[in-house]
């Protein structure tokens, strides 16, 4: 079902401290300020403050709780890692997966990510489905068919009923924590790109119904303009989601 969202990903940021005053932060400014609009708002947090920041969550409220990443497997002798039923039974609802930076720095590839995605779904997550592409990708004018293979190795295998739980953040790497936005039509013109490629793999319903958020430099001043685009459902925000006025900002941009 498609929906406005705003998800805040802390990366490995906050101490337990930090986590619970920013959350709390958060939950009342929105609260206070943020009435009509259906905006979602999905808060991912490091894996140890999870249950921490769900408790501050309101029930039945807009707000949700989202991880970054999990593992591919179900259980077992994986020493450090965390499985999607272990997110689940701790009230995560979403997991973010095939971020750049996990690609990049813990070689994750379309394989893997194929995986976790089967074990997200499993256990019942809604995964936040990364796209992207690197500078010299876009530079070299072939941004659209990088995203499509990373459309269809990573993420086009899935059912129609599973493929209806995902949420795809496009996420061009050159505008993570750079401060360097894409253009609200460069945005535009990929997301529209990756929802005919839905059309194509499943169904013009599908792509109707999937959100598709915006992320890189995502800010209080470029939200509304990135918004405000037909095929922007909201954003997969970094940097300005620690500041609960920046993200309260963002999340009343709708
Ligand atoms: O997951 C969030 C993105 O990587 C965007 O990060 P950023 O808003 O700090 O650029």
């Amino acid at each position: 079902m498609r929906k406005n969202i705003v998800a805040g990903n802390w990366k490995m940021n906050t101490t337990l401290q930090d986590a619970q005053a920013l959350i709390s932060e958060i939950v009342h400014m929105v609260q206070d300020e943020v009435t009509g609009s259906a905006v979602e708002v999905v808060v991912c947090p490091p894996f140890p403050f999870l249950t921490a920041v769900g408790k501050q969550l309101p029930e039945g409220s807009r707000f949700h709780l989202g991880a970054q990443n999990c593992h591919q497997k179900e259980s077992g002798a994986f020493t450090g890692e965390v499985s999607a039923r272990m997110l689940q039974s701790m009230g995560a609802e979403y997991v973010i997966l095939g971020h750049s930076e996990r690609r990049q720095y813990f070689q994750e590839d379309d394989e893997l990510l194929s995986q976790k995605l089967k074990a997200a779904l499993a256990a019942g997550l809604r995964p936040i489905f990364c796209v992207g592409e690197s500078l010299e990708t876009r530079e070299a004018d072939e941004t659209f068919s990088f995203i499509e293979k990373q459309l269809k190795d990573g993420l086009f295998h899935l059912s129609n009923e599973e493929f209806d739980q995902v949420v795809i953040a496009y996420e061009p790497i050159w505008a993570i924590g750079t401060g360097k936005t894409a253009t609200s039509a460069q945005a535009q013109e990929v997301h529209a790109f990756i929802r005919e490629q839905i059309a194509r793999a499943y169904d013009a319903e599908a792509a109707l119904n999937t959100s598709i958020l915006y992320g890189g430099s995502a800010n209080a001043q470029n939200a509304r303009e990135l918004f405000s685009q037909p095929d922007v459902d909201g954003g997969l925000i970094g940097g300005a989601s620690l500041k609960s006025r920046d993200f309260t900002e963002i999340i009343k941009s709708f």
